[in-house]
This record gives C-alpha cells, structure tokens and sequence, in this order.
C-alpha cells in the first residue's frame, strides 16, 4: 500500500492567494487493478492558469489541478511500462493511480543529458505555446521586430529565442535588473525593467523608434494599453495571457483596443495551445532539436520539496522566477 500526499484547496482565492488556502492531506492509495498505473511525481510544473482557472474548474476541497512528470512504481498496463516516464495531470500529489487516459508517455528517445523537467517547459507546454503562437498567430518573419512582455518567464523567454532563430529583432520586458541582463544573455537585443522605467511609452519608444510588427502578449492591463498604439501597420497581436490580471477583483478601466486596431489595421487573436494539439510532435521535436543544437537556452528556478507547492505557486505569481518554475518532490 502507498501513501500519497496531496495539496487540497480548502477557499478559492480572493486576489492574490495565500498559504492558508491550501491543505495538505495524506491517502492511503489501493492496489492497483487490471490496465492501471501507479506514478510517483518527480517535479510538478506551477502555471500561472492555475489562478483563474481553479475557480472555474475546481471546487474547495478538490486536489489542486496541475501537471507533472512522474515515473511509473507499478503496473498492469502495457502502454505504460514500470521505470517508464510520463505526463500526468493528476496535479499537487506525489503518488496516483489512473488507467492511463490522463497520462502522456514523455517524446521517445528522451536523452539522459536533458533534464525530464524540461517537458513541462521548454520541451512542455509553455514550449508548444511559444512556439506555435509566434508561427500561427503572430506569423513573425525574418526582418520583423517582435514585442513580448513577461519575457523572463517559461513561455516569454522562449518566444524571444524562437523569434531570433527566425530572424527577428527582439525586444522584451521584465520586472527585475537580473531578469533584464537574462534577457540579453540569451540574445534579446533590447530589454528592460517595466517596474523602473520612469514611461512605458519612452522605454517601448527607445527600444524600437520603428514600432512593433508581432507583441507576443502575456501580461494585459496597463501594458498593452502602451504597446497597441505602437504596433506598426498590418501588427499581429497574439494574446496568449493576461497575468496582470489574474489576481483582479474587479474589473480595470483601460484604453480602447478599437483605435489602435482600426488605425494601424491590427489582427488581435487569442489562443490557448491545444489549438494544435496534433501538432504536438512537430513543436516538441523542434523544441528539443534546438536545446540539443543550443539554439535554445533554457532555465529553471526550482523549488526544493513538495511540502512548499503553494509557496512555489504563490513565488511564481509575484515574480519570483527566471525560466520555467518548477517544484521537485523530493
Ligand atoms: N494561451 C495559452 O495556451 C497559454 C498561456 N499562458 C500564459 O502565458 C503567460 C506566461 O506564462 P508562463 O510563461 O508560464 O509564466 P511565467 O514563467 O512568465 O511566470 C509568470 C511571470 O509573470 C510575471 N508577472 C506576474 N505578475 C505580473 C504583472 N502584474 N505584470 C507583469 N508581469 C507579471 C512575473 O514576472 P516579472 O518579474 O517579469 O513580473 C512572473 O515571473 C501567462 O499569462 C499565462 O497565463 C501560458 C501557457 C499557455
Ligand atoms: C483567463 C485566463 C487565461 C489563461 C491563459 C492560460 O494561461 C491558458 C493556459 C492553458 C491552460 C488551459 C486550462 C484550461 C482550459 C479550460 C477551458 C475552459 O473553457 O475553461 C492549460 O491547458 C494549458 C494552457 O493551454
């Protein structure tokens, strides 16, 4: 018999969430039956969907959503072999068992000098997102000059290095000095602090006096009120997020979207990465092509143990990560 911990929501989020919402709870798991799997979580991905969409998709009480990579204890289920790697969806908990629906084997031939937390970023999900947001939505081309904001992050940092792989000029922001300097270590050629700059409008100005034809947008709010008047004529919006306002609890005033959209005759389209879902393959062995070329420099900021989950969550949030953040188990 194993036992499994699991973090519960015990209150839904008022504005920011706190410590004091979650819950730690022990289960004792059952023998598994005829085609289940039992995993043990090995890192736990901290998205920032998680915040708005737990109210949506989860009631108090319930195990907080989310993805891991985890390795398979036992089982009685071809399709996944003991000692084998996976995605699962089984969310804040070290040990599950499922039939299998909610797991996905990790791209084969993983190899041994790549990190596996890499599948839930670079090499994951927040990969595919970069990637096929700047391909399908921005169509960003060779001589373009592309926007992102919340550009030291899993998905940002990776739309930067993407656009540079094409051909573009990359300019991004974000809410630290170290951050910034990050950004021009992986080949930014502007970058700058969105906390300290004393005019958004100057800051967006200097770093491209010609405009922007792709903004990879992630943030929402005050940012993209700023960048839409500045997007070039025939822009292409990809509105992959909206951190900024996550946390919100009643709704911002802000600027019109409609003139910049009608003047500058903008595309503005939003997406979520299950778009292309049939398409994973192709992304995830692009991806991995090029962090084993080096083309693609990755980053994580972990946090050690499963006992600061909502810690983590929580850091994440607030700013507290370069790259991907990612929670080990042990
Ligand atoms: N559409 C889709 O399918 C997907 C959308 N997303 C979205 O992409 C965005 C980035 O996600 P991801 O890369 O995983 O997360 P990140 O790794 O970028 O982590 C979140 C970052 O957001 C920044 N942030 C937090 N609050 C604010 C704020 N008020 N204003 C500006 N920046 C803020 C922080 O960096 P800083 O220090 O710079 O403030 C923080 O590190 C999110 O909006 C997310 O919801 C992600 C995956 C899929
Ligand atoms: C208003 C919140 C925007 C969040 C953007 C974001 O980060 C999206 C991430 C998705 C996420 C989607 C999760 C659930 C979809 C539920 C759809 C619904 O109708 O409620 C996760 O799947 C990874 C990203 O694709």
């Amino acid at each position: 018999m194993v036992l499994s911990r699991a973090w519960t929501l015990i209150k839904h989020f008022e504005g920011t969430p706190k410590l004091s919402d979650f819950k730690l709870k022990e289960v004792q798991l059952p023998k598994i039956k005829n085609g289940e799997v039992l995993v043990e979580a090995e890192y736990f991905s901290v998205d920032p969907y998680m915040r708005p969409y737990s109210k949506r998709m989860m009631n108090e009480g319930d195990i907080m959503i989310g993805t891991q990579v985890a390795r398979v204890l036992e089982s009685n289920n071809k399709a996944y072999p003991v000692g084998s790697y996976v995605l699962s969806n089984a969310g804040w908990t070290t040990h599950s068992i499922s039939q299998g629906k909610d797991l996905t084997p990790l791209i084969p031939n993983w190899p041994d000098h790549i990190p596996k937390s890499l599948a839930l970023g670079t090499i994951g999900m927040p990969g595919l997102t970069a990637y096929f947001g700047l391909k399908e939505i921005c169509i960003a081309k060779k001589g373009e000059i592309v926007l992102v904001n919340g550009a030291a992050g899993a998905v940002g940092s990776l739309v930067g290095q993407i656009a540079k792989i094409i051909g573009c000029k990359v300019v991004g922001s974000a809410g630290s000095d170290d951050k910034v300097q990050y950004l021009k270590d992986i080949g930014f050629d502007e970058a700058f602090n969105y906390k300290t700059v004393g005019s958004l409008e100057e800051a967006l100005k200097k770093a491209s006096p010609e405009g922007y034809d792709c903004f990879f947008e992630n943030v929402g709010g005050y940012f993209a009120d700023v960048a839409l008047p500045q997007m070039r004529k025939y822009g292409r919006i990809a509105v992959c997020g909206a951190i900024a306002l996550y946390n919100d609890t009643t709704p911002r005033k802000g600027e019109y979207v409609h003139f910049p959209l009608i003047f500058h005759e903008l595309r503005m389209e939003g997406f979520t990465v299950q778009r292309w879902q049939d398409r994973y393959d192709e992304g995830l062995e692009k991806l991995m092509q090029w962090v084993i070329e080096g083309k693609l420099k990755y980053h994580e900021h972990i946090t050690k143990g499963f006992d600061k989950m909502p810690a983590g969550f929580i850091g994440m949030l607030k700013g507290d990560n370069t790259g991907k953040a990612i929670i080990t188990a042990k």
